[in-house]
């Protein structure tokens, strides 16, 4: 039985965000309609979807999920993925935890029927300094994730990370050798990293893995304080690029089929030949 169990079409909204948390909502929930009209079976919506990105704005944007009710973002996400019927990967938002009053990026997943199957905290905050070009402290104002997601659907499991998690080839990794068919990063690179390393690390976790790997990025803002990289892409088994956006608003909607996982694996079988014998102790 492949790890994917029947072909899916995935749709990766690159949204263009703005100040206004409404308007942001408003517009996520018109592209996700839209998506589910063109046929996405799951739709992914960019890190930071519902507010700009950057650290002074994060405490401002954040809301609690517990109880669930009192989060805008949770009841219109929730909503949208029941009226269309989708798996709903709900990017990233910030999240304050009432009780710790700590912030995390944190990603929402609800089902077709509406309800909440995963929730995912970033867990390696993007801290950068490249001299001249970018420096980036998430850890300012945000706590880490201390867990791992997966989460069971129809057509299998799904990995989540979100960002800047794709650069730790632990993560995927582990996704993939619990059965993940498809690693999902709902991110925001930059103009410096962007060109760098974006399709890049997407098609290094899908080759290590021999899995998908779709990123996907707000769309770029030049008025805004951060350029995002946009270009959110999907990337097959084989680190073969299948969709790919430039930098401005729109839906990439892509098919993943279950036998190119099964032909991709069975022509390298790398999947049934490790040696774990030889490196058991990657933490040492
Ligand atoms: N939002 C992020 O985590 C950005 C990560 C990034 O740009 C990178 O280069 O990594």
């Amino acid at each position: 039985m492949s790890i994917l169990s029947r072909p899916l079409k995935l749709a990766l909204v690159q949204l263009a965000t703005g100040v206004d948390k409404s308007v942001n909502l408003i517009r996520a929930r018109e592209k996700v309609i839209e998506a589910a009209k063109a046929g996405a079976n799951i739709v992914v919506l960019p890190e930071c979807f519902n507010s700009p990105y950057g650290t002074d704005y994060f405490p401002r944007y954040a809301e609690s999920l517990s109880p669930p009710k009192s989060s805008q973002t949770f009841e219109t996400l929730s909503a949208v993925a029941q009226e269309t019927a989708t798996y709903l990967i709900g990017g990233s938002i910030p999240e304050i935890d009432p009780t710790t009053r700590r912030l995390y990026n944190t990603s929402l997943v609800f089902s077709p029927k509406g309800d909440l199957l995963a929730t995912h905290r970033k867990v390696h905050l993007f801290d950068i300094d490249i001299p001249g070009k970018i420096k980036f402290k998430e850890s300012e104002v945000l706590s880490p994730g201390d867990k791992m997601t997966t989460f069971e659907t129809e057509y299998g499991k799904i990995g989540l990370g979100i960002c800047y998690d794709i650069r730790f080839p632990e993560l995927a990794m582990t996704a993939a050798r619990n059965g993940c068919f498809i690693m999902v990063y709902p991110g925001a690179f930059n103009m410096t990293t962007g060109p760098l390393h974006w399709s890049l690390l997407a098609r290094s976790r899908a080759v290590d893995n021999q899995i998908y790997v779709a990123l996907c990025s707000p769309a770029r803002d030049l008025d805004a304080t951060y350029h995002a990289w946009g270009h959110s892409m999907l990337v097959d088994p084989n680190g073969d690029i299948v969709k790919e956006l430039e930098d401005s608003e729109g839906i990439a909607i892509a098919d993943l089929d279950n036998e190119r996982v099964d032909e991709v694996r069975r022509g390298i079988p790398v999947t049934t030949q490790r040696r774990f014998d030889v490196y058991k102790n990657v933490a040492d």
